[in-house]
């Protein structure tokens, strides 16, 4: 890919398994909307996986699989017609379970910061930035004048807000100058877990650089990242691990460097991003995502799927990283029944 990961990113071992008590487990996670004539939408589908210190992990798929929904369950913020399932735990706090005063109180923004998907709507229209920093410190940190302008100067370099714009409001801002300020309230209460939902919409690439390090760095100070991202490129400058959404499911879990190095990604829908992608083989994976309100019984990615076989009527297990039937290494391994035996030859 065009872009160089940082030099730091590049030392990091290429074993990211986790040595501690992960800072948070999602086990299961299902998310369900409830629609009128009894429909429903499963918009997320028995999610699991592990965040520890020090970790990003890039929650990657195509528009309308559950992403945002997923991050939106981890903070209680899902509507009314919402139903869940599992548990997110962090620490001892299942974040499925605890009522709103307790997400409210003490895990947003204390425990888990969010950079959200739309920043203008997020930001307060009637405070200026400065202000909005400001209280946020006073509140989240406990600064207090003469310390608060210095505090409020520092948390806006961290994002790259330029001090020159901190007396604005948030309609006087671009979209990009919106998306900086809503990181640097997201990394004021320094969380020990950020969700960056997007976090680079909108900016050019030298700010997607400059925003993507500056969450590295929280990263590497430390924090748990659970960033949602479309930009496979800032992924890969700023991820440990990848994680690949498909129709509400997780269908690959992978070290990153293996994903956009060698060997690449192992499921067949995450080896069609890739190559979807300008700087690669610039082919759109065929056809289009199933409605989340009309799945298939078996795998949701066979009808799209060269690959696909008869066992993919039934819902593959996610296992090994992976929840597909015919992955690569499982053919070439011949745990599985090899459905292309002219793909058989060991490469
Ligand atoms: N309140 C709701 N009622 C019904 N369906 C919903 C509701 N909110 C979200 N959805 C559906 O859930 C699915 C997942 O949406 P989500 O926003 O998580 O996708 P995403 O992967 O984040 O995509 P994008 O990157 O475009 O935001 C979509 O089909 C969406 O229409």
């Amino acid at each position: 890919m065009s872009d160089a990961r940082p030099a730091e990113a590049a030392a990091r071992p290429a074993d990211t398994a986790p040595a501690t008590a992960p800072v948070l487990a999602v086990r299961d996670l299902s998310v369900r909307f409830r629609m009128r004539g009894g429909r429903h939408i499963a918009a997320v589908t028995a999610a699991t996986f592990d965040l520890p210190a020090g970790e990003c992990l890039a929650l990657v798929g195509e528009s309308g699989c559950g992403k945002s929904v997923l991050a939106s369950a981890l903070l209680g913020l899902l509507p009314g017609n919402a139903q869940t399932a599992g548990r997110a735990l962090l620490g001892d706090t299942d974040l499925l379970a605890a009522d709103e005063k307790t997400l409210a109180r003490t895990v947003r923004g204390r425990r888990v910061g969010l950079v959200p998907q739309s920043p203008a709507a997020h930001l307060t229209p009637v405070r200026t930035v400065g202000d909005q920093l400001g209280e946020t410190l006073r509140e989240l940190t406990g600064v207090r004048k003469p310390d608060l302008d210095k505090a409020v100067l520092a948390a806006a370099e961290r994002a790259s807000f330029p001090a020159g714009h901190l007396d604005r409001y948030p309609h006087e801002l671009s979209g990009g100058l919106a998306q900086r300020a809503a990181t640097a309230l997201a990394l004021v209460g320094d969380a020990p877990l950020l969700l960056a939902d997007e976090p680079t919409t909108g900016l050019d690439r030298d700010l997607v650089h400059r925003t993507v390090d500056e969450l590295r760095r929280h990263v590497d100070a430390g924090h748990a990242l659970l960033m949602i991202t479309h930009d496979l490129a800032a992924a890969e400058r700023v991820a440990d691990r990848i994680a690949v959404m498909y129709a509400g499911r997780v269908v690959e879990l992978a070290d990153a460097r293996a994903f956009f190095g060698a060997p690449g990604p192992r499921h067949p829908y995450a080896r069609g991003l890739l190559a979807a992608l300008p700087e690669r083989d610039f082919t759109p994976i065929p056809g289009m995502p199933p409605e989340l309100g009309d799945l298939p019984r078996g795998c949701a990615f066979a009808a799209r799927c060269a690959h696909a076989a008869e066992a993919c009527d039934a819902q593959p297990v996610f296992a090994d990283g992976i929840a597909c039937h015919y992955p690569p290494d499982r053919r070439a391994a011949g745990r599985a029944p090899h459905p292309f035996p002219e793909e058989h030859t060991g490469a």
